[in-house]
């Protein structure tokens, strides 16, 4: 097993509890810890062999797209969800930051993880 990471993940999606956050997309930082078998990888140096992380974040970003949730945790959910039906992880755990939504703090931040059943 190995781990792969996505750090600082631009995402754009409608997202919040109030009328004033759902006229516009709000832009979102993701955290994603992919635990992944890397061990073909390893000795083939050949990126069908592993989990493409480019293709990961392209899936989440998409997600981001199509997806009008109130809150970080049922995103965070969907996110989670996507990666585990398209890809062959064992685990994700995903960090959404929201930046800029208190008036007195620089970020608020959801964590949740998930292990494929
Ligand atoms: N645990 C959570 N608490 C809150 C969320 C959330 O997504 N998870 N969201 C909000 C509002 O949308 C916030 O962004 C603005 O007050 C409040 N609390």
């Amino acid at each position: 097993m190995g781990k792969i990471y996505i750090a600082g993940l631009t995402v754009e999606t409608l997202i919040g509890v109030y009328d004033w956050e759902r006229t516009q997309q709000t832009s979102l930082l993701l955290d994603v810890t992919l635990t992944a078998d890397l061990n073909a990888a390893m000795h083939s140096d050949d990126v069908n062999d592993t989990i493409d992380y480019a293709k990961v974040a392209e899936c989440i970003v998409e997600v981001g797209k199509r997806s009008e949730f109130e809150l970080l945790e049922a995103f965070g959910n969907a996110v989670m969800s996507a990666v585990l039906e398209t890809f062959n992880v064992a685990a994700i755990t995903v960090k959404i930051v929201k930046p800029n939504i208190l008036p007195n703090a620089q970020t608020v931040a959801v964590e949740l993880s998930r292990e494929r059943n």
